[in-house]
């Protein structure tokens, strides 16, 4: 058995359980979307400071130090826990415990929870880096960082929405149909760079037009996960489409759309 066909068979789903385990898994995949879904709102309302109750720049006064060890620890927690169960070699040996079609919604549900306890927990750093003067350039910053959460919702649609949050695994488990083994796509954007969902990240992330020590912290630490993420998913890649992702890396810049590649 080589290295892939090992890969798509222990991610496989088991399409032998009973009907009502396969009903409760669906329930259960459907929870794990709407977490998600509100997560990924709250998101945009906690770093944008919009409309939700607790912003990156609200929370307890904390003195700074403690206060930037908090957050570092909140955004390692995520990291490790959004990386090391991303891993295939972690997929293969959790799946003996989570049943295989549940898989991914319970990375997503984990993905979703850490997340709401980084947002719960954490600290402002208030002090102020830049203030954007000028009205119309704090507006072009406002509607850039809308766009990179437009560019992340976007690019999930155009690589597989509903298998990357879950609801595919857990849909074709319950109808009893085979997923098909993941396939390597350069759709739409992904013709420009490899990875539009983190440059719609770092682009949310960075487009401030008041940006506070705590957002600056929390913008650089996730850009530089980003940059670890891409390192670790892109080993995966290569290890499963081989040749076909290594002449596509090649090709195609990473993050950048006009350069040729990185
Ligand atoms: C959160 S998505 C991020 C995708 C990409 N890195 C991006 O920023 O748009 C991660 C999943 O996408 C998959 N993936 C990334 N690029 C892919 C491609 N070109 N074709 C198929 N799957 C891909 C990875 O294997 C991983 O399971």
């Amino acid at each position: 058995m080589t290295q892939i066909d090992h890969q798509v068979d222990s991610m496989g789903p088991d399409v032998s359980g009973s009907k009502v385990f396969k009903f409760i898994a669906f329930l259960y995949g459907i929870a794990a979307y709407l977490v998600f879904f509100v997560t990924i709102l709250y998101a945009i309302g906690f770093v944008m400071g919009l409309v939700v109750p607790k912003t990156i720049d609200t929370g307890t006064d904390t003195p700074t130090a403690e206060a930037v060890i908090i957050n570092l620890l909140l955004m390692a927690l995520f990291a490790v826990q959004h990386s090391v169960m991303a891993r295939q070699r972690f997929k293969a040996w959790w799946t003996q415990f989570v049943p295989k079609p549940v898989e991914r919604s319970t990375y997503v549900l984990f993905a979703s929870l850490s997340l709401l306890l980084l947002f719960w927990q954490w600290r402002p750093l208030p002090s102020v880096v830049w203030d954007v003067g000028n009205p119309d350039l704090a507006v072009t910053l406002v509607t850039l960082s809308l766009a990179g959460w437009v560019l992340v919702f976007t690019s999930t649609y155009m690589i597989n929405h509903f298998e990357l949050f879950g609801l595919h695994q857990v849909t074709n488990n319950l109808v009893g149909k085979e997923a098909a083994p993941v396939r390597f796509k350069t759709p739409l954007l992904y013709k420009f760079v490899r990875h539009p969902i983190y440059l719609g990240f770092i682009i949310a992330f960075w487009a401030a037009p008041v940006m506070t020590a705590g957002h600056l912290l929390f913008a650089a630490v996730t850009t530089l996960y980003i940059f670890v993420g891409i390192a670790l998913e892109e080993r995966d890649l290569v290890d499963l489409f081989g040749d076909e992702y290594r002449q596509y890396k090649q090709r195609v810049s990473m993050l950048i759309p006009w350069r040729r590649s990185v």
